[in-house]
């Protein structure tokens, strides 16, 4: 489990994270959604230890993240896997060196147990064959299915994915939040996705948190989404369903 308490920052003059509060569940796929700009990335960074916010506590299943030491620190950073907005695969990597990277980093197994661990995941997203192809062979989708398998080669208990839908067709879409939302069901994996995407809000947004202008405005899940009376929530949806109906 994931709790976050009081989460502020502010750049310079501008406060971008204004007291937010959350728990996070294993085996929950938890959505962060808002529109741009309102620090749904800068909250994610502050739980991952890419940004430290100006107060507030990060704990991992109690451990306190923030005020931890450089060892407890590297242990929990290694229960994370994180997939990143554009997958951000090694372009002069294959398929499976992207996968066995983190293998390569942080454990002393040997060449043969870091690739059948690799291809073990690979085979989990549905990309077993693929290994030996570049990045730039494979479609948009397969690149966050490389992503995904990467995010999760060293079975972590924590998974964070910012945008995982973006630049994939609605029906592509589908299979990433499908596969996510599998993946953390199976390993019991506590999950935290940042998305836009109405589509991903309906179908796994088991638990939904609403932010605007560096606040948490709303809590619930894609049953009560569209039953709340927070105006800016109502918004937000109504753009996003429009926009949905015009791309059509
Ligand atoms: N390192 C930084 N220095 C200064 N300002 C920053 C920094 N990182 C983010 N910001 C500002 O913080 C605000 C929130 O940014 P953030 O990236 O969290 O938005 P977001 O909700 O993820 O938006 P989007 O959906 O467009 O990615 C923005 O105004 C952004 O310009």
């Amino acid at each position: 489990m994931i709790e976050i308490k009081n989460i502020t920052k502010t750049f310079t003059d501008r406060q971008v994270l204004a007291g937010i509060d959350g728990t996070f569940r294993p085996g929950d796929t938890s959505l962060i959604i808002g529109g741009s700009g309102t620090g749904k990335s800068v909250l994610l960074k502050c739980m991952i230890g890419l940004i430290t916010p100006d107060s507030g506590e990060v704990l991992y299943d109690g451990r306190n993240f923030l005020t931890s030491n450089i060892d407890e620190q590297k242990t929990i950073r290694r229960e994370m896997g994180v997939l990143f907005q554009g997958s951000a695969l090694f372009d002069s990597k294959t398929v499976l060196e992207n996968v066995r990277f983190p293998l390569d980093m942080l454990t002393e197994q040997s060449a043969a147990e870091k690739n059948e661990r690799a291809l073990e995941c690979l085979r989990r997203v549905g990309l077993e064959g693929a290994g030996d192809r570049m990045p730039s062979e494979i479609s948009g989708g397969m690149k966050k299915r490389v992503g995904i398998a990467r995010a999760i080669v060293l079975n972590p208990k924590y998974l964070f994915c910012d945008e995982p839908n973006s630049g994939l067709d609605p029906l592509t879409s589908i299979k990433i939040d499908q596969l996510i939302k599998e993946i953390t069901d199976e390993y019991r994996i506590t999950t935290v996705v940042i998305t836009h995407d109405m589509n991903s809000m309906m179908e796994i947004g088991e638990k939904i948190m609403f932010l605007y202008k560096g606040n948490k405005l709303w809590e619930g899940n894609s049953d009560t989404l569209t039953q709340s009376d927070v105006a800016e929530l109502n918004e937000f949806i109504y753009a996003n369903k429009l926009l949905r109906e015009t791309a059509r």
